[in-house]
C-alpha cells in the first residue's frame, strides 16, 4: 500500500483571439512550482503551489510548455505506475475554453496527453512482446490496438459540442476515458515445476471534465442552459467530494464523502481519495477578463493537493502467494534444504499471511 497526495499541476493557455481583440491584460504568471495572479481591479495578488506549473502563453518563451512537456511531466509517471499494477488517474479541469479538450485531446499535429498515453502505452507492450510477453487480444472486443484510435475518434465525435460566449467549440458533456489494462506472467515453480498465473490489473482514467462556466459568464439559453444545470450538479458535487475528503485529512476525522451524488463522482471515487494515483490538471485563461473563474479553478486545485489516496498494486490471491513464496526463499536461499528454526519459522509466517488474506485458517 502507498500513501499518495492527489499530483497537482496547473496549465494558463495562450490569448484567444477574442482576448486578443479586446485587449486583455495577462494576469497570471508562473514561476517555477508557483502560479501568481494579479487582480486587475483590486490590484491584490495571490500566489498559490502546486506540483507544476506549465506556462504556455507564448511560444518564444524559453519556459514555454508544450503538449510534449505536460505530457512527459504529468501523464507519463502515470503510465509508469499502471505497468506496476497501480489505477492511475488523470482529469483536468477548469473553466469553459480554458484548454482541457486541448490539453487531454489536442490535435493531430499537436497531440494531447490521451493519445500520446494510448500511443506509448502500446510501443511498451509491443516492445514487451519482444521479451516474449504475448499481447492477448479480448476474446469480445477484439484486437484494441488497430481499433483504439477508431473508438477514441467515435467518442469524441459523440461528444456533443455547442458554442458557447466562451468557447466555439465547447464540450456539453464530461468525457471520461478507461483503459484497463491486465498483465498476466507466467511462472514455473522452483519446487514442482507447475506452472502459476501471475496477474497485476491497472485501471486508467483519463478525463476531461465539461467546462466550469457561470451561466451569466457563458451567456447560455434554453436546452444549454438546462445542460449546464445538469453539468454543474456534477461538478458541485466533485466540489464537494474534494472538500469532503481534504476535510478529511485536515482533521485526521472520518467525513463522509457524498460520491453517491451524482454519477461522476460515483465514477471517479477510487480515484479520489481511494485506490489510485490520480493527478489532476487544472486549465486557465491567462486574461484579466476572466480572473475571478481562473481563481475559482485555482482554489479548487489547491484543494485537491491536499486529498490523500492509498493506492496498492492490484493482484490476484495467486500472485500474493507466490510472491510470499519467493519472499522467504530469498530469505533463506542460503538454507534451501535445512530444516532449520529461521526456515521453518519463515514459513509458518507466510501461511500465515496467507491463511489471513484468503480468510480460512488452512
Ligand atoms: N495550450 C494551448 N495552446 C494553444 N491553443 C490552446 C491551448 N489551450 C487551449 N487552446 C485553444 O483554446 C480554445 C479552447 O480550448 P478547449 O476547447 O480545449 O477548452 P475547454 O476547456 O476544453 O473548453 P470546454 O469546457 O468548453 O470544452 C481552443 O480553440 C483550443 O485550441
Amino acid at each position: 500500500m502507498e500513501n499518495s497526495a492527489v499530483t497537482v499541476a496547473v496549465r494558463v493557455r495562450p490569448f484567444s483571439a477574442r482576448e486578443k481583440a479586446e485587449k486583455a491584460t495577462q494576469v497570471i504568471f508562473m514561476n517555477g512550482q508557483e502560479t501568481n495572479v494579479q487582480h486587475p481591479e483590486s490590484r491584490q495578488s495571490y500566489s498559490f503551489t502546486y506540483d507544476f506549473s506549465f506556462c504556455s502563453v507564448d511560444g518564444d518563451d524559453p519556459t514555454f510548455a508544450s503538449q510534449k512537456t505536460v505530457y512527459k511531466t504529468l501523464a507519463r509517471p502515470l503510465l509508469q505506475r499502471a505497468f506496476e499494477g497501480f489505477n492511475t488517474c488523470l482529469f483536468a479541469y477548469g473553466q469553459t475554453g480554458s484548454g482541457k479538450s486541448y490539453t487531454m485531446m489536442g490535435f493531430e499535429e499537436e497531440a494531447g496527453v490521451i493519445p500520446r498515453f494510448c500511443q506509448e502505452l502500446f510501443m511498451k507492450l509491443a516492445s514487451m512482446e519482444d521479451e516474449e510477453l504475448r499481447v492477448r487480444e479480448h476474446p469480445v472486443h477484439g484486437p484494441y490496438v488497430a481499433e483504439l484510435s477508431g473508438w477514441l475518434e467515435l467518442g469524441n465525435k459523440q461528444r456533443a459540442t455547442a458554442a458557447t460566449g466562451m468557447n466555439d467549440k465547447s464540450s456539453r458533456s464530461h468525457s471520461v476515458f478507461t483503459l484497463v489494462m491486465t498483465q498476466t506472467k507466467v511462472h514455473n515453480s522452483v519446487f514442482t515445476g507447475e506452472e502459476h498465473d501471475h496477474s497485476i490489473s491497472s485501471r486508467i482514467n483519463l478525463v476531461d471534465l465539461a467546462g466550469s462556466e457561470r451561466c451569466r459568464t457563458a451567456q447560455t439559453s434554453g436546452e444549454r442552459l438546462r445542460e449546464g444545470a445538469s453539468i454543474n450538479k456534477s461538478l458541485l458535487t466533485l466540489g464537494k467530494v474534494i472538500s469532503a475528503l481534504s476535510e478529511q485529512v485536515l482533521t485526521r476525522k472520518k467525513v463522509f464523502i457524498p460520491y453517491r451524488e451524482s454519477v461522476l463522482t460515483w465514477l471517479l471515487k477510487e480515484s479520489l481519495g481511494g485506490n489510485s494515483k490520480t493527478a489532476m490538471i487544472a486549465t486557465v485563461s491567462p486574461a484579466g477578463t476572466n480572473v475571478e473563474e481562473s481563481l475559482s479553478t485555482l482554489r479548487y486545485a489547491q484543494q485537491a493537493r491536499t486529498i490523500i489516496n492509498v493506492a496498492k498494486v492490484n493482484e490476484d490471491t495467486s500472485a500474493k502467494l507466490i510472491r510470499a513464496l519467493r519472499g522467504a526463499l530469498a530469505a533463506d536461499a542460503a538454507c534451501l534444504t535445512g530444516q532449520c528454526e529461521t526456515c521453518c519459522s519463515n514459513w509458518n509466517t507466510v501461511m500465515q499471511q496467507i491463511s489471513s488474506d484468503c480468510g480460512t485458517s488452512c
